[in-house]
């Protein structure tokens, strides 16, 4: 079947229109705006210059929703899958959405290897390219008179597990279950602190979407299967090494992992 694609100026440019002329389709290509998202964070089929990966777009949604609320920062996000799969895409939609401030820099690793530019020159040259700063002014102004003084001393010294947990959730204002805390527990056992605690902010808003009050150990479970802790990440790359490095893929490409 013929196929004619158009392609714009822009370099990532998406199959999202598909037009009739004659008996063949026409295939136009569309800017990535977005991840494609309706309100409730579903991934719609074809939306914003992206079609399908729904378990990845919706995975990056989450993420992207944390981003915009201010909740995580200056973290990395590993995108794991067969070439050509849309990880590029997803992590351009996920910065399209942040707006046009937000710097979007793609480097590969000819340009990084490439004899003319030493590897530091072309990283810092990347680096440079991908500040954005956003400068936000914010004034109270309080009037009174100062009556008393009170010293708020805060806690130091190391807490067991569960009570970070504590700590965390009440600075956070996400509520567990008792029964979530015990998994949450033990998943921080099995994995790492860290990887819990971001377990967390990501539960809170799958909590959300199902409109309850409180994180319960289903709203863990999925999110543990949405993203890989180190380890996970480290076999399942393991796995696809034959894959990813030497092997074509096959018919349809597979769903995009990530490791938050
Ligand atoms: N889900 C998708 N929706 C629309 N277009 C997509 C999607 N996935 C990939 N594409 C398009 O396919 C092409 C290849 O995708 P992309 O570069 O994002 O893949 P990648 O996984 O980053 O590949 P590589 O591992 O080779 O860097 C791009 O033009 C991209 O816009």
């Amino acid at each position: 079947m013929a196929m004619k694609i158009t392609t714009g100026t822009s370099e990532l440019r998406d199959i999202t229109k598909m037009e009739r002329d004659g008996h063949h389709p026409i295939y136009t290509l569309e800017p990535i705006i977005g991840l494609g998202l309706d309100e409730r964070l579903e991934p719609r089929e074809t939306s914003q210059g992206l079609v399908g990966q729904a378990k990845a777009r919706k995975a990056a949604g989450m993420i992207l929703k944390m981003v915009q609320e201010g909740r995580i920062a200056g973290r990395t996000m590993l995108f794991a899958g067969p070439p050509s799969t849309g990880k590029t895409a997803i992590a351009m939609g996920m910065a399209q959405s942040l707006g046009p401030d937000v710097p979007f820099t793609i480097i590969t690793a000819s340009e990084v290897f490439s004899l003319s530019m030493s590897k530091t020159e072309a990283l810092t040259q990347a680096f440079r390219r991908s500040i954005g700063v956003r400068i936000k002014e914010e004034s109270e102004i309080i009037e009174g008179e100062v009556v008393e003084i009170q010293i708020d001393r805060s806690m130091t010294g190391l807490y067991p597990k569960s009570l970070t947990f504590v700590c965390r959730c009440q600075e956070e204002d996400v509520r567990l279950t008792p029964e979530a805390t015990d998994v949450l527990t033990s998943m921080a056992l099995q994995t790492t602190l860290r990887y819990a605690l971001n377990l967390i902010s990501c539960a809170q808003v799958v909590a959300k979407k199902r409109k309850a009050e409180e994180v319960d150990v289903e709203d863990l479970r999925r999110v543990y299967t949405y993203f890989m802790d180190e380890e996970r990440s480290v076999q399942w790359l393991k796995e696809q090494q034959g894959v990813l490095m030497f092997d074509e893929m096959d018919g349809e490409g597979m769903d995009t992992d990530m490791a938050a």
